[in-house]
């Protein structure tokens, strides 16, 4: 399984960069998880967007979905050209689905994300747990056939559910929104410290600090990580790849 970073940052994209945005690809299958701005034009240095078979949306925060109906006309547009034979399949976590924004079913497919349910593609399952945020918002699981695991925390605060849900891991990719002194901020986010403390109670293989602040050294992040959980931390960056 290939995990390549299009977006790390939280809120706003630094210059020619974006928001969140990851790319899981597996054999011939590829996934978008989250899709904010500035991942639609990122996204086509790895795919081709007619290649692109499905989009999982934790939550409906603009950093996670700017570029989600761009995503809908493109693929509107590579369907009509003929580069595209089947509408692109997008999962969201939302209370209601009627009030998203997209206009064209028959080149889109919406599905709600239920935290009961497994999703197939290719020889992937994706699962998800619910997250603490201020709207709904979930993590996502993505096992490959070889039984390896990757564990991408979407946007939560601090909760025993993404302990739990991760447990095992192979790779866990957490936000890190906040760096320790901020703890209390806001609780629909993580801390670095309480990323290494919840890498360290899962026993995941290795840590990716992800939906960086635009602000302070990010080494520091890696720092009160590393003061909880004593394997690999890095911090993700646009065109990180990691094989799974
Ligand atoms: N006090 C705050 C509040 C918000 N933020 C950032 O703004 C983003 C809004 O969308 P989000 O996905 O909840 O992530 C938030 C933080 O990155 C932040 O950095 N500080």
């Amino acid at each position: 399984m290939e995990f390549t970073v299009i977006g790390h940052w939280g809120a706003y994209p630094e210059t020619n960069e974006a928001t969140s945005g990851y790319l899981i690809e597996h054999k011939s299958s590829k996934v978008l998880l989250d899709c904010g701005s500035g991942v639609l034009s990122g996204l086509q240095n790895y795919v081709m967007l007619e290649d692109l078979d499905t989009v999982f949306i934790t939550h409906l925060h603009a950093d996670h979905i700017a570029d989600m109906y761009s995503l809908e006309f493109a693929t509107l547009i590579l369907m009509q050209m003929g580069k595209r034979t089947t509408p692109l399949d997008i999962y969201v976590y939302c209370k209601d689905l009627t009030k998203l924004d997209f206009c064209y079913p028959e080149y889109v497919k919406v599905h709600p994300i239920d935290l009961q349910a497994t999703v197939a593609i290719g020889d992937m399952t994706f699962t998800f747990s619910e997250n603490i945020h201020d709207v709904p918002s979930c993590a996502v699981k993505v096992s490959s056939s070889e039984g390896k695991c990757l564990v991408y925390s979407g946007d939560t605060g601090y909760c025993q559910s993404i302990i739990e849900f991760s447990r095992g891991s192979d790779v866990l990719v957490l936000e890190s929104s906040f760096y320790n002194v901020q703890k209390g901020l806001n609780n629909g986010h993580l801390t670095a410290g309480e990323a290494g403390d919840i890498a360290a109670l899962a026993q995941t293989g290795q840590l990716i600090l992800t939906h960086l602040p635009h602000y302070g050294d990010h080494n520091q992040l890696v720092m009160e990580a590393s003061s909880h959980f004593d394997r690999q931390i890095q911090l993700a960056y646009c065109g990180m790849k990691l094989t799974i």
